[in-house]
């Protein structure tokens, strides 16, 4: 789908992956699974002296924990295996990782064993990989509340137990794992909602395969080899013509500044010329923090911009939603956010206009107005958020972001992928407009809809990054920021992918 970009499957393509390769693979995918396990153990406890505990549950994770007992105890590890269930009910590949186990003169202990007196070196969850089924209860969730209180690193094998791969939701008790080693490809619930609290650190082991030539990649994630190969450069005979009018059209009373932070965001990232329309008649006529920025009558922004971005700060007011209506019957692209949204989810005429478009239509929902959207509640649209994405997008012939946690893109043709930067820092008010200028901005300079849209994603979740590690929030970040960071966090893309001036 996007060459340079990380596959991401749910549970239904990783079983058809494992179905196509599993029989023929020699050494078995459980065992290159194992001593791919054996060796992020060496490399967390390569400080750490002592015991690794290793917590094997009923299916082929427990396998996989196994077949990672043998290959340390062979590398003069002393290991610790809990293993309580029935080894006759074992699947066929973990029963002989068990009968290996003991056959290296492994044990096994059925009871969660105490603690050795300098403490382990390293747990390990190996009790459920992606067979898990319902949340965890009884005993597993004894043992993982016991595993979780240990004073040690804490490695995940394949996905946390109790974390839902498909979603990212938690089933019950959850391993909360400071790594995670995952394999064969990525899953969605390891990079949104839940899922990053929950992984921790994530390393991939693709156990020697390439997922992608035995499956078509179902979702990817966007990082920074895909947004750095989507670079351009610029001529140095161009103007301001080249480089697009966005239009941002909101800002009623008391959320002027919403508007104005989206328009920010589209003029530090390139945009030719920014017009504002503020539904607010009583509004400001100029921004003497940003004189640049063109603020006219919404209307007319409307007629003369090339790009339209309707939302931050638009209220529901009639005249807003007749400005939504204008900018919907144009042939313009339009990216709508906010209550630019929550005015289509409540007009079955806007629904209809907005689906029946051919140029393209933008849309950044938050959850609470992708539930609108999609005539549901917030949690139904957190329960699944790679779907719910898909269902926007699907009914309302958008592309779509789905913010917040590990944000999901979504195209009307189905292909989705999950951005890989951004952090809580960025839960403030503003945050949303800032990312609306972005996208318009990239639209507006000549960027097909669905890369802008990814792009536009990636960086913002990126800008706030920066800032982070140069000490400015997480905590406390402002959206005013994020939109100044963004440009250069962009120029430097500009010049890593060979295509500065
Ligand atoms: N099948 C393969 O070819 C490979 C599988 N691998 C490993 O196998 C894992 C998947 O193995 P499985 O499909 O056996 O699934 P799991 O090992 O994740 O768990 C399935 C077992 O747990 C039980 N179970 C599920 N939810 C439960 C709950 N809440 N409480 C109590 N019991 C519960 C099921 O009844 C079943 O016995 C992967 O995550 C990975 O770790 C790797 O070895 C790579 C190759
Ligand atoms: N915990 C988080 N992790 C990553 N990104 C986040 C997080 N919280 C918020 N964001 C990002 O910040 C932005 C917030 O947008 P939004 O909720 O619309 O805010 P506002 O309407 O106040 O501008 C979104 O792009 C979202 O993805
Ligand atoms: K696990």
């Amino acid at each position: 789908m996007f060459p340079q970009a990380q596959p991401i499957y749910p549970v239904s393509g990783i079983r058809t992956i494992e179905a196509r390769v599993g029989a023929q693979a020699q050494p078995t995918l459980m065992e290159r699974a194992g001593r791919a396990s054996a060796e992020e153990a060496v490399r967390l406890t390569q400080d750490r002296a002592g015991q690794v505990l290793i917590a094997c549950g009923p299916g082929n994770n427990g396998g996989d924990g196994f077949v990672m007992a043998r290959r340390l105890l062979q590398a003069g590890r002393p290991v610790t295996v809990a293993f309580a269930d029935d080894p006759a009910k074992l699947p066929p590949d973990a029963a002989a990782a068990l009968a290996a186990w003991r056959a290296a003169g492994g044990e096994t202990v059925s009871d969660f064993p105490a603690a050795p007196a300098n403490g382990w070196a390293l747990v390990v969850d190996a009790l459920f990989g992606i067979g898990l089924r319902r949340p965890v209860s009884g005993r597993y969730a004894t043992w993982i509340d016991a595993l979780n209180a240990q004073p040690a690193p804490r490695l995940a094998i394949d996905i946390p137990s109790g974390l839902d791969a498909d979603t990212g939701r938690v089933l019950g008790t959850v391993f909360h794992a400071t790594a995670t080693l995952t394999f064969l490809a990525l899953k969605p619930g390891l990079l949104t909602l839940d899922g990053p609290d929950i992984a921790g650190v994530v390393h991939l082991h693709r156990l020697d395969i390439d997922p992608a030539a035995w499956l078509a990649p179902m979702g990817m994630q966007i990082q920074p080899g895909l947004v750095r190969q989507l670079m351009k450069s610029r001529l140095q005979n161009t103007h301001k013509g080249c480089y697009g009018d966005v239009g941002i059209v909101g800002g009623a009373r008391g959320m002027t500044g919403a508007a104005l932070l989206a328009g920010r965001a589209a003029l530090k990232l390139g945009t030719g010329r920014v017009l504002i329309g503020l539904v607010d008649d009583a509004g400001p006529a100029v921004d003497f923090n940003q004189a640049e920025l063109m603020l006219q009558r919404p209307e007319d922004v409307l007629e003369q911009a090339n790009v339209l971005a309707l939302g931050p700060g638009l209220g529901r007011s009639t005249a807003a939603a007749a400005l939504v209506e204008q900018a919907a019957r144009s042939n313009k692209p339009i990216i709508l956010d906010a209550d630019a949204l929550n005015l289509v989810a409540a007009s079955e005429v806007l629904k209809s206009l907005i689906a029946a478009r051919e140029a393209p239509t933008l849309m950044t929902p938050h959850p609470g107005e992708a539930g609108r959207l999609l005539g549901t509640d917030t949690a139904n649209v957190q329960a699944d958020r790679v779907a719910s994405t898909l269902k926007i997008a699907g009914s309302y012939q958008a592309l779509v972001v789905l913010k917040g946690s590990g944000s999901v893109v979504t195209y009307p043709d189905g292909r989705w992928l999950i951005n890989s930067t951004g952090h809580p820092g960025m839960a403030s008010a503003g945050m949303g407009d800032v990312l609306t200028g972005l996208i318009a901005s990239l639209v507006a300079q000549g960027w097909p809809a669905e890369s802008a849209l990814l792009a536009a994603v990636h960086l913002h979740g990126a800008a706030a990054d920066r800032l982070a590690r140069e000490g400015i929030g997480p905590i406390g970040l402002t959206a005013s920021e994020v939109a100044e960071a963004s440009r250069g966090v962009f120029n430097g893309w500009i010049v890593q992918a060979g295509k500065g001036r």
